[in-house]
């Protein structure tokens, strides 16, 4: 079982809304939250225990919330601070994710990423959690939620169980669950309103070296605390460190072929590959293709982290190989980081971190390349050839065909990267065609 991870009382208090007195002026809460509806819409909300009517952008009952006649719930695990409590946090976050998809919870349960963040302080980590519609309210239902809180959180857990109210007003009681024999108490309740929406995805802030590493030993750092939890990991080190720091490109071109599975990558880095006499790499290299499975499982913080680290194996071998000859890869930190953002920030494009925001910057310590070719395709165009491949996707490929707006999220992302940015490539066009574009592109490049 995973360790506990600390949920104190204050910070549940604090999202309760207590305010100080029933007569104070109303504030809004400190903690606001932002929860993934069905089709990616974000709804942001608090809650409001004030007297008075709530502030401005705050008096609105936020729409698409509960299913009536339905019941909902929600609950957060508590943004830890070392790396430590991060990883089990991450882990807990994605154990409870497995559990919520699995019976009793299944068919009439939808269970959507919520995020709660303080909106008056951007460096405060935010906290991960559900929200938990549940299309007929059932108390076994509630039960079993209730007993896999008391089960994978620490004592007392909190659960908050929104309802209407007859005013149709929409209310949260904050309940804290002893132990299963001892039921539960109610710790207030509190309206629930609008919040305004942040100017930034209250996730934005805390990507950098949680989802996108900016550097080596922090994608390092993160391996190394899961040695205990993950035996894979420590192999993984062990490749990473026998690679030289900063590695220097060799004198012979770098490229690299980016793209949305089935866009065409391995199509058209086969045929450089021939062409120019070059030396085909990829990311993940295949030295740690057998751990892939076992980080794709695991929750973002330590599967970004992994494939981060596969940048920098991958990164020692370019600098070998252009030394002797044109080197070309399919995939490099570009899909690392559009993967990672597309993940992390929940919603639609619009959603995503502005241009130029930290987030889309090469690492400084990771050798670049000298030249990134984004395949562009259209979206049925590429289902109609990843049914024609008939590859085994992974869930983030299932994902990429069920989820336009998840999809929209990587594509945008690529286009956003800087220092190296993408060159785009209309890559829906026959092979041949596509092949000339692409080598117009290195020509363009490479004038020489
Ligand atoms: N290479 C790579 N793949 C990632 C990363 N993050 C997530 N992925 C997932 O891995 C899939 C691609 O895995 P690859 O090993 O490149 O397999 P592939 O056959 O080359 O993929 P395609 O050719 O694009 O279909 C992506 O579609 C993502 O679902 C990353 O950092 N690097
Ligand atoms: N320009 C193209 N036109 C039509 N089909 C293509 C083209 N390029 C690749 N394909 C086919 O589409 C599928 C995906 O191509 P692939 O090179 O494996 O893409 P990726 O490596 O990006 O996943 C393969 O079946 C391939 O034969």
């Amino acid at each position: 079982m995973l360790p506990r991870v600390a949920l104190s009382p204050p910070q549940l208090l604090r999202s309760m809304a207590l305010s100080p007195s029933r007569h104070a002026a109303p504030v809004l809460t400190e903690r606001c939250f932002v929860a993934e509806l069905a089709g990616s819409e974000l709804v942001y909300f608090t809650c409001w225990s004030g007297s008075g009517p709530p502030a401005p952008g705050g008096s609105v009952r936020p729409r698409g919330f509960l299913p009536r006649p339905g019941r909902c719930y929600s609950f957060c695990i508590d943004a830890a601070q070392s790396l430590r409590e991060r990883v089990r946090a991450a882990r807990l976050h994605k154990q409870l994710q497995q559990k919520l998809s699995q019976a009793p919870f299944g068919a009439g349960c939808q269970v959507l990423p919520l995020l709660s963040y303080c909106p008056t302080d951007a460096a405060a980590a935010p906290e991960k959690g559900f929200l938990v519609q549940v299309a007929q309210a059932a108390p076994e239902t509630e039960r079993s939620l209730e007993e896999l809180l008391r089960l994978h959180l620490p004592a007392p857990a909190h659960l908050c169980v929104y309802q209407e109210a007859e005013d149709g007003q929409l209310w949260r009681a904050l309940w804290r669950l002893k132990g299963a024999a001892e039921g539960k108490e109610r710790l207030g309740r509190a309206r629930v309103v609008t919040a305004p929406r942040p100017d930034r995805h209250p996730a934005a802030s805390h990507l950098l070296d949680g989802a996108v590493f900016c550097s080596r030993e922090a994608a390092r750092r993160v391996l190394e605390e899961c040695m205990a939890l993950i035996p894979e990991a420590k192999a993984v080190l062990d490749l990473v460190d026998k690679c030289p720091d900063l590695p220097k490109k060799g004198d012979f071109p770098v490229i690299v072929i980016e793209g949305l599975d089935a866009t065409g990558k391995t199509t058209v880095t086969q045929s450089l590959k021939d062409s120019l006499n070059a030396i085909l790499l990829r990311s993940p290299p295949s030295c740690v293709s057998q751990w892939r499975k076992t980080f794709d499982d695991e929750p973002t913080l330590i599967r970004r982290a992994f494939y981060a680290l596969t940048n920098y194996i991958v990164a020692s071998e370019i600098a070998k190989e252009s030394t002797k000859s044109p080197v070309i890869i399919d995939r490099y930190f570009h899909s690392t980081a559009a993967y990672a953002i597309a993940t992390e920030i929940s919603g639609k494009v619009s959603d995503l971190p502005p241009l130029h925001h930290p987030v889309y910057c090469w690492p400084k310590d990771l050798l670049k390349p000298d030249l990134v070719i984004l395949l562009t395709v259209s979206p049925e165009e590429r289902i109609r050839r990843l049914q024609g491949r008939g590859a085994e996707k992974t869930r983030e490929e299932a994902e990429l065909e069920v989820n336009s707006f998840f999809r929209q999220k990587v594509e945008e992302s690529y286009r956003r990267m800087e220092n190296p940015s993408c060159q785009l490539v209309d890559a829906s066009r026959s092979r041949e065609e596509v092949f000339e574009n692409v080598l117009h592109q290195i020509k363009k490049h490479f004038p020489s």
